[in-house]
């Protein structure tokens, strides 16, 4: 299968300037970016003229059956949040709940650009399921709270999704293991986790220092901060780490993450939206951590575009800093895109467009009064577009969207699922 998009303007999100070309790819793969690159024997030919031509939005953290809690409770502490709304919810999902709630948190990651991401929740078989179906990417993890004995339950489900699902979907899914955080886990079981990675060569992906309450806890518990006790379980040492949030981080706690493989996925909209602090991104990108970027679960964020994160990442650290010229548009669109495709462990297969990629890219329709001028490209993105400006998006070489068409989701289906099972799961609660 060939599919050749015609005189498009190519951002790579590498150091080049945007540039005239057209872009062949064959089968799963980018084979050509080019100008002029003849279209005899392509399958499928995109007109591409006032568009962009953009690597997919790599979501680095997410929950995506959260999708089910949006706007069912806001404007609470983490952890009143959590305790009083979230974990009684999510204690009535059924399997099928989480399959229509990944479902939908995938059509809207489509509709607004995002062609891979990173998932940590429960009952991900079915997570699976849809993302083979629906033909997005992703990086799967089974959340794992070790606060009580479960004889194993949770960890044999973790391994289950490894030994089921690492490399399936035409290798579009991987896996991770989800020790889910330092307030949750204890140094035993935390420390099998990090053994059982290291033995089957797996990352983890966990959440850090998301609010002062966690450092309060964990100085009281374990006398460290969070990234210490994680440090001193060795586990940066041990595997590719991928951090969600990283909020509350000293000078010396940046110093232990400092040559780990892996990094941190910022979370901004989730971070505001919960009152938790303005992560410290330039300090730890200053010191060599990669620094993606993520949504965390729509229950948080209660949207899971990624140019939302992007505007929130750059005006944070503007604003952090009182200086406009901290982390700039290409800066924040890098962190969406290639930087979190390297905490993803897909450095080499994603993120950016290059030949020899697979081919994981959207169009970005300019024809929009928000987006004329085009005097700068990357402002555009970064600063003035939005998910609703994504026209065509194509994972591994397959179109899951055309002219705002999806392509492998029906909608009124979805939206009537979603309603009937997000009124049961949340009743009375
Ligand atoms: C055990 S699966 C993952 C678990 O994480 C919960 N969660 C969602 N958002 C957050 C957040 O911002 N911080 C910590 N934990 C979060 C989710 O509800 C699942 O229970
Ligand atoms: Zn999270």
């Amino acid at each position: 299968m060939k599919i050749l998009i015609k005189d498009t303007t190519v951002l790579t999100m590498n150091s080049e300037a945007p540039f005239r070309g057209d872009i062949l790819i064959e089968d799963d793969r980018i084979a050509d970016i080019r100008p002029d690159i003849p279209d005899a024997d392509a399958d499928e030919i995109i007109q591409g003229t006032d568009m962009v031509a953009a690597p997919g939005f790599v979501n680095a953290h997410q929950h995506t059956a959260m999708s089910l809690l949006r706007a069912f409770s806001d404007d609470l502490k983490l952890m009143d949040w959590l305790d009083k709304k979230v974990l009684p919810a999510e204690a009535r999902m059924t399997p099928e709940d989480i399959y229509w709630g990944a479902k939908l948190s995938m059509a809207e990651m489509i509709r607004s650009g995002t062609t891979a991401f990173a998932d940590m929740y429960i009952h991900m078989n079915e997570v699976a399921c849809a993302v083979e179906e629906v033909g997005m990417r992703a990086s799967l993890t089974r959340g794992m709270v070790f606060l009580e004995d479960d004889g194993g339950r949770r960890m044999n489900e973790a391994l289950d999704l490894v030994a089921r699902w690492n490399g399936q979907a035409e290798g579009r899914i991987t896996t991770m293991l989800g020790p889910h955080s330092p307030y949750t886990c204890p140094p035993e079981p935390f420390k099998e986790v990090i053994a059982l990675a290291e033995k089957l060569n797996l990352p983890v992906h966990t959440h850090l220092a998301e609010t002062k309450e966690e450092v309060v806890t964990i100085r009281e518990r374990y006398n460290q901060t969070p990234a210490e006790y994680l440090y001193n379980l060795g586990l940066f040492e041990r595997t590719h780490v991928l951090l969600a949030h990283s909020v509350h981080l000293t000078r010396k706690d940046i110093g232990l993450l400092k040559g780990m493989k892996g990094g941190v996925s910022h979370n901004p909209v989730s971070n505001l939206k919960l009152g938790c602090g303005i992560a410290p991104v330039l300090g730890m990108m200053e010191q060599g951590i990669t620094v993606g970027l993520g949504t965390d679960g729509a229950g948080s964020a209660t949207t899971v575009d990624m140019f939302e994160e992007i505007k929130a990442a750059t005006w944070l650290q503007k604003l952090d800093y009182g200086d406009p010229t901290r982390l700039p548009a290409l800066q924040a669109l890098q962190m969406a895109t290639r930087e979190s495709a390297k905490l993803l462990n897909l450095r080499d297969v994603i993120g950016t467009l290059e030949v020899g990629k697979k081919a994981d890219l959207i169009l970005i329709d300019l024809k929009k009064p928000h987006l004329q001028p085009a005097h700068n490209l990357e402002s555009l993105l970064a600063y003035s577009a939005n998910g609703a400006d994504v026209d065509t998006t194509i994972v591994n070489g397959k179109v899951l969207m055309r002219g705002r068409q999806l392509l492998t989701i029906e909608e009124e289906e979805l939206f009537k699922q979603v309603s009937a099972r997000a009124k049961r799961i949340t009743e009375g609660i």
